[in-house]
């Protein structure tokens, strides 16, 4: 094993950048692998076209027809790019993408053959996926799954296959995918964010979800990370030793990028480019080997499908560049782990950005709306949104190095706080003309200038308003969107409709006029979530304390947090919206709570195997060595001996010492774990998981990472943190 780490260490030493080329723009190079418009245009005819537009804008249906003349002109499109398969590509619960391909090769009659795609293998399919997750919608029995066209999402092609978006629901038709009840909640807020842009402007007949993802990942040497079975099994290190130095110098965050890395992520970019994936920045992160990367935003269904994509396209061209993507939280102990900030904000078919002020004060009672609207919405529901962002993997990142706690508050920065200070004042009933025209001046009308200087930034933040979108800074980095955008969307939707209706029932009830209204009822609303709000320190003991008194939630766990998801208010909440039923809310709740147990199970199995048949046995072989040493000393020195071997003896005794606290420790964790999978509830299975098999890795953890600090480097089986970290 030492012998594995030191040839992957050459190995990765003796690495050279993969030369990439870039020789066309990338503007032409942008979208040229996506059935997009342009495409759509070349290969459909004009009726066709037109009514694909009209599906993809307003959801009208595909007729049989249409589809055939639609996946005649995909073929020929996808074939002239050399595709000799095609796929319906979905998202189902297993947290990443499934595909499955079949060729448009068909033999016919005379025992020839021709490529064929038509318009009902483009619309529906039946994959054979009995084993992907389903919480017990699907019966053993009767596993039949459908996969149904979304035209709202294009087609691409990667590599030589066409991948057709789709969604995933039961033969019964309940999703068992993140794209259906996202893309439900997308027209719900659409109809309810609609309704009230109209207050401010008739004209709005439409409102886009918007999503700007960043996407945190370290890097590792594919060589290095072979020799490390804890990362290839569980995605992160299990035992490891903080090296001498880690981030404390802030010399790798926007500092120059490792040539290799560039290279890399020029590669990456071409082939996002190609994929019509619209990404713009990136840099080094704050860990070393960390680094970032996002793109422009874009509409939140084709955001999140974007970023499943390319998860898997980070994965393959890092195959070619010698990388291991690591997209885990938390993969090294010590340093920042990773999160996917989800900028999220809401765009009007005439072209503004609700979360952005604009020049009016009608604009900027139009800001108000919508940012209140979110702050109090994210406050009523603050225990869904912890529940959202729940995973075994994101418990380790939560709550430090910059990554928000496991409590959720809102940051909105000192200028709108005073802003909102000031609403908070507004007259209860008719506002007197004198009053509106103060507000309008200087509070509404101010807000723009505010921003324009508010440098404010809060990392310790859960949700963070910046300017002109809130930041969901919670989701971790292998989280999938649609989950945390769903409920966002649907929380928005309720308080949306509910502030309408309260809107509404001021101006005929107690003819008021529509400002008056809305300023009274944004008034209420501040005083009614300003708990939510924090703008301090998220990590301190102070926070945690005062939160508790504001009876904000803290679930520190995924067990604990998850059950907010089928809490009566969040079976309501999706019922009540067609997102989800209550079926489908209890099957991804299982879904999640069982991954939890497995994930746990995968690393305390690893754990164990790593402690036991690779740190132990190294342990004694260097022990035997100090053991040789003492004999030899002893031969030479007789009776005194001791004064040349204290130093060896004493360490002999400390391995010992740390070899018997790992071997009953595992015994230990052993016993737990087998108690606990003889459990048949999923919740309290999770549950044993969580309180008496986890504790003990933290335990076997530190005798390890003590043994690395004794044992001779020329023997220790495993790659260490500073190779795996340093590396470039
Ligand atoms: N600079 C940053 O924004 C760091 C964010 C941090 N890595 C996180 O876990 O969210």
């Amino acid at each position: 094993m030492a012998i594995l780490r030191f040839n992957a260490l050459k190995e990765s030493l003796d690495r050279t950048p993969v030369k990439i080329q870039e020789d066309e723009r990338r503007s032409d190079l942008f979208g040229r692998n996506v059935f997009n418009q342009k495409a759509m245009r070349q290969y459909l005819t004009k009726d066709s076209f037109e009514s694909l537009k009209s599906t993809i804008e307003n959801g009208t249906k595909i007729d049989r027809s249409l589809a055939d003349n639609i996946s005649t002109g995909m073929k020929e499109w996808a074939i002239s790019k050399g595709a000799t398969h095609y796929t319906h590509w979905f998202q189902p619960l297993t947290g990443s993408t499934a595909e499955k391909h079949d060729a448009f090769f068909e033999t016919i009659d005379d025992g020839d053959a021709m490529e064929k795609f038509n318009g009902s293998q483009l619309v529906q399919q039946e994959p054979d996926a009995s084993s992907l997750p389903h919480g017990g919608i699907r019966n053993t029995f009767e596993a039949r799954g459908y996969t149904a066209w979304d035209p709202s999402s294009p087609a691409f092609l990667w590599g030589s296959t066409l991948c057709i978006p789709t969604i995933f629901v039961s033969y019964t038709g309940e999703a068992l995918d993140y794209k259906t009840p996202l893309l439900r909640s997308i027209s719900a807020l659409d109809k309810a964010a609609t309704d009230v842009a109209k207050y401010f402007d008739k004209k709005i007949n439409k409102v886009i979800t918007t999503l700007g993802w960043e996407q945190e990942y370290f890097l590792v040497d594919s060589a290095l990370a072979s020799t490390r079975p804890d990362l290839m099994m569980s995605g992160r290190t299990l035992i490891g030793h903080s090296p001498a130095k880690g981030q404390q110098l802030d010399d790798h965050y926007f500092g120059s990028i490792p040539s290799r890395v560039l290279n890399y992520m020029r590669d990456l970019e071409k082939e996002c480019m190609l994929l019509g994936i619209p990404v713009k920045t990136r840099h080094n992160e704050v860990a070393p080997n960390q680094f970032e990367l996002a793109p422009i935003f874009e509409e939140v269904n084709l955001a999140v499908d974007h970023n499943s994509l390319l998860m898997d396209v980070m994965d393959k061209v890092a195959e070619r560049h010698h990388f291991k993507v690591l997209f885990h939280e938390k993969p090294f102990q010590g340093v920042n782990g990773s999160g996917k900030h989800n900028n999220w904000s809401l765009a009007t078919d005439t072209g503004s950005n609700l979360l952005s002020p604009g020049k009016t004060p009608m604009k900027n009672m139009r800001f108000l709306t919508f940012f209140i609207n979110t702050i109090k919405a994210f406050y009523e529901n603050e225990e869904l949104i912890r529940a959202t962002i729940a995973s075994a993997s994101n418990d380790h990142r939560l709550g430090a190095n910059e990554a928000p706690p496991a409590v959720m508050s809102v940051f909105i920065g000192s200028q709108l706080t005073k802003v909102l200070d000031e609403l908070e004042k507004v007259t209860d009933g008719k506002l007197s003309p004198q009053e509106k025209t103060e507000l309008k001046l200087n509070v509404v009308g101010k807000i723009p200038e505010i921003l324009m200087d508010n440098t404010d930034r809060n990392r310790t933040s859960p949700f963070a308003f910046t300017g002109n979108k809130f930041e969901l800074r919670a989701v971790g980095s292998t989280a999938n969107c649609a989950d945390p955008m769903t409920v966002l969307n649907a929380i928005v939707t309720k308080q949306l409709k509910e502030f309408k209706v309260e809107v509404d029932d001021l101006i005929s009830d107690k003819k008021m006029k529509k400002d008056d209204a809305i300023f009274n009822v944004l008034r209420e609303y501040i005083k009614a979530s300003k708990k939510i709000r924090f703008e301090g320190d998220g990590y301190g003991e102070a926070w945690e304390k005062e939160a508790k008194k504001r009876g904000l939630s803290n679930y520190r766990t995924t067990p604990e947090a998850l059950k907010a998801k089928i809490s009566k208010k969040a079976i309501d909440l999706f019922g009540e919206l067609n997102i989800m039923n209550e079926t489908e809310i209890k099957a991804r709740y299982e879904i999640e709570i069982e991954d939890y147990s497995k994930h746990i199970q995968i690393e305390g199995r690893v754990l164990g195997d790593i402690a036991r048949n690779h740190i132990i046995p190294t342990a004694i072989k260097y022990q035997n060595i100090l053991i040789e040493n003492v004999k030899g000393l002893k031969e030479i020195y007789g009776p005194n001996f001791k004064d040349q071997a204290k130093q060896q003896m004493s360490i002999i005794e400390s391995i010992s010492d740390h070899i018997e606290k790992i071997n009953e420790e595992v015994d230990q964790m052993i016993a737990e774990r087998k108690k606990a999978n003889a459990m048949e509830d999923p919740t309290e299975k999770a549950y044993a998981y969580c309180n008496q098999v986890k504790p003990f890795f933290d335990d076997i953890r530190y005798h390890c990472d003590k043994l690395e600090l004794l044992v001779d480097n020329e023997i220790w089986p495993m790659t260490k943190y500073r190779e795996l970290l340093f590396t470039k």
